[in-house]
């Protein structure tokens, strides 16, 4: 049974796990921090990993090991805070450090959940939506960029009395809130990131210049639409986005000029106000590391055709995003006039 005494972990110390898992260990939980990198994990435990921005400054010392099969105890929680590329290969190798009750609560961005639920019973996967931001300035040296909550909630969308306590440990460092639709709330983030995250990506503009052109908001609302006709048609209930401002099903309504004209000035609107944003999918390729491209525009390119759906969009997205990760595509605004409109 988990209580708030429950041995913890949580896996990827970088800015979401490093900020999550400092702030539960600031609070007296019993948490363990998986690093990867020895660098970190020494940093973590002396002189500890260091936090600032809207959580304010604190230097946090923690109990942590580099790898998952160093973990000291089974956990009866576990927090995966890696890249969703990463977060396969993980489950893996934490099925034997969960105790009988364990379960693994997924941070990642996109839909990973039904894949880990394959690897470690679907039962034991809690989905989670990270609705704040974060950096990692260098390992240890982490920054709370922007504000907002945790969702949480059982993928079957099944009563969930494990529910409030995992809530319990996640607000220490952030506002928690349980949903009864998890796969719409994760959803809801997906067409978020798949819109925005992509296009940064393929172009190298920062949102605010790519949602000036007329050209892009076209493509931006294509692939918003695409991805609701597949929640239709995988009979997906899509939650409230932008912080619960955006109803998706009112903004794909309608083809008249008018209709149209609204949705253009919606999102021209997004563009004024998230002028600088950059998206991580770019930051990644910009690094070398791939983007989680397949998690995102690649789950919905996925269930449309599981569901008979088309999604040109999306599709040509994903090929283009996997050119460039492959090096045979370089990163230029000029990729936007290949992109089909619809
Ligand atoms: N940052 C943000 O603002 C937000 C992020 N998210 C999502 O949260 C997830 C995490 O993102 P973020 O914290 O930014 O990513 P980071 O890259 O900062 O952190 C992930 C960390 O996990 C490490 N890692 C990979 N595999 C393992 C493993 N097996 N064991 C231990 N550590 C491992 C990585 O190391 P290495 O890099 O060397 O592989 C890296 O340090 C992503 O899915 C992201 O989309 C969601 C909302 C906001
Ligand atoms: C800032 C935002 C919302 C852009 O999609 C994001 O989550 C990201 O870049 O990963």
């Amino acid at each position: 049974m988990l209580t708030s005494e429950s041995p913890t972990a949580v896996i990827g110390a970088g800015a979401i796990g490093g900020i999550t898992a400092a702030l539960m260990a600031k609070a007296g939980r019993n948490v363990e921090l998986v690093c990867k990198h020895s660098q970190t994990t020494d940093r973590a435990l002396y002189p500890g990993l260091r936090l600032r921005g809207v959580c304010g400054e604190h230097e946090v010392r923690m109990q942590a090991v580099t790898n998952i099969g160093e973990l000291s105890s089974p956990k009866d929680i576990v927090f995966l805070a890696t890249k969703a590329n990463d977060c396969l290969t993980a489950a893996r190798q934490l099925a034997p450090f969960l105790t009988d009750d364990g379960v693994v609560v997924s941070l990642q961005n996109g839909i990973s959940e039904d894949a880990l639920g394959e690897i470690l019973g679907r039962g034991r996967v809690i989905g989670c939506v990270v609705g704040w931001g974060a950096t990692m300035h260098e390992p240890g040296e982490l920054e709370m960029t922007s504000e907002g909550e945790f969702v949480l909630g059982n993928i079957d969308a099944q009563p969930d009395e494990r529910l409030p306590i995992i809530k319990s440990f996640l607000e220490f460092a952030r506002p928690t809130r349980i949903s009864d639709n998890i796969m719409g709330e994760l959803y809801s983030k997906l067409i978020v990131n798949s819109c925005i995250n992509s296009l940064g990506a393929i172009s190298g503009w920062p949102l605010g210049q790519l949602l000036k052109s007329w050209r892009v908001r076209s493509i931006f609302i294509a692939q918003m639409r695409e991805a609701m006709a597949v929640a239709a048609a995988m009979k997906l209930k899509v939650e409230p986005g932008g912080g619960g401002k955006l109803d998706y099903y009112r903004f794909v309504k309608g083809n008249g000029p008018l209709a149209i004209l609204k949705r253009h000035l919606y999102v021209k609107a997004i563009g004024t106000k998230y002028a600088r944003i950059k998206s991580s999918s770019l930051q990644s390729l910009q690094r070398g590391r791939p983007t989680e491209v397949d998690y995102l525009n690649g789950y919905i390119v996925e269930k449309g055709k599981a569901f008979g759906v088309a999604t040109p969009v999306n599709e040509a997205i994903v090929r283009m995003i996997k050119q460039i990760e492959e090096g045979s595509r370089r990163i230029t605004p000029d990729n936007i006039a290949e992109l089909p409109l619809a």
